[in-house]
């Protein structure tokens, strides 16, 4: 038996996306944050290529805040380096104001102004043409509402007006934690579909963080994963799965797992069905052909994958999640949120 197909599909250790160092919008290196000696943010290594979605997944208190603030210089690191557009980042060399634009734990504004007084506020503390506020509005549907105060906004129009906010300077990076929390599906949707527009159309960097893997499935290029501070994988969503294996079910497993070793293919034996690694068509069909001249029955073949969903709560549960059911090619490829 062999037990290496039993081993999970990607390693811990993160993989980089294939961009050189001038694509990188983002670099650190073992960037460290901790509280009372525990630490929030454990030696990551970020590696965000220039334009699109980065998402940044991991479950409640994996330190996905604490990281985007350290980006942000709302907070200084224990150890490590941060390289932000191009520029080294620390407390001596903090990237001018508005360089990014972050949405992070709700935004503040004045209530008892309407959304355009609000962003014209910004636009004047940021040295910005109140002609920006507009196309700010435009850019995030929020116009024809300029009479209205923020303290009557729906949530959803909150946020908004935060990523109205956030992208006023037109910032080449935007950092946004959570931007879909509390809001209605609809709601999500809405909030979604802006991100990736930004990102496809003015060409801006997203860092998008959230704890739902279907949520990021559908915005972003490229995911960094981080459970209890350690970042688990780094790189686009398809590389965390396996290449699944092959079961083939038949009468006489012993002879057909005997047939597999003579051609040195790794296999392993599982009741009625033998388990071996993804093999090429070919060498699939000249074993059914070799059993079933042998006098055997083969009574299914049939790919088994591991789906995305079981991938992360692997990389992010210490205990997996034994209960879920895995892809096969029969059935449609399955991915459901985690909440
Ligand atoms: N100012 C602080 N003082 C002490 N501990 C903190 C502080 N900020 C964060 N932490 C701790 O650091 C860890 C990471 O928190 P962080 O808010 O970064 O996680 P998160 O991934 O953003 O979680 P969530 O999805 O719940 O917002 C948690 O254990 C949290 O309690």
């Amino acid at each position: 038996m062999n037990t290496a197909l039993n081993e999970a599909a990607p390693a811990a250790a993160p993989t980089h996306p294939t961009a050189n160092k001038h694509d990188l919008v983002v670099t650190t290196i073992g960037l460290t944050k901790t509280y009372n000696g525990a630490a929030a943010v454990d030696h990551v290594d970020l590696r965000v290529p220039r334009g699109g979605v980065y998402g940044f997944l991991g479950p409640n208190g994996a330190g996905k805040s604490t990281t985007m603030k350290l980006l942000l210089g709302l907070t200084r690191p224990s150890s490590g380096s941060m390289q932000v557009l191009g520029h080294p980042v620390s407390a001596r060399s903090p990237l001018p104001a508005g360089a990014i634009g972050s949405l992070i734990e709700g935004p503040s504004f004045y209530p008892r102004l309407t959304g355009p007084e609000n962003l014209a506020m910004v636009a004047d503390y940021l040295g910005l043409s109140r002609g920006r506020v507009q196309h700010a509005l435009s850019t995030v549907s929020l116009t024809g509402q300029d009479k209205k105060l923020v303290k009557d906004y729906s949530l959803g129009m909150k946020q908004r007006l935060g990523l109205a906010m956030a992208l006023l300077a037109q910032p080449p990076l935007m950092l946004l934690d959570e931007p879909t929390n509390g809001l209605d599906p609809a709601g999500v949707a809405e909030i979604r579909q802006l991100i990736v527009d930004l990102a496809r159309q003015e060409g801006t960097t997203i860092i998008v963080s959230s704890h739902i893997l279907s949520e990021i499935e559908q915005m972003a290029d490229v995911v960094g994963i981080i459970c209890d501070g350690r970042l688990r994988y780094q790189g686009p969503l398809s590389g965390l799965q396996d290449d699944g294996v092959i079961d083939f079910t038949v009468s006489d497993p012993a002879g057909a797992a005997a047939l597999l070793g003579e051609q040195h293919i790794q296999h392993e034996l599982r009741g009625r069905t033998v388990r071996t690694p993804m093999l090429p068509e070919e060498a699939v069909g000249a074993l059914v052909s070799r059993i079933v001249h042998g006098g055997g029955t083969v009574f299914r073949v049939q790919t088994v994958r591991k789906t995305l969903e079981q991938a992360f709560l692997e990389l992010t549960d210490p205990l997996g999640s034994p209960s879920l059911p895995t892809s096969t090619t029969a059935a449609p490829f399955t991915v459901r949120g985690v909440n």
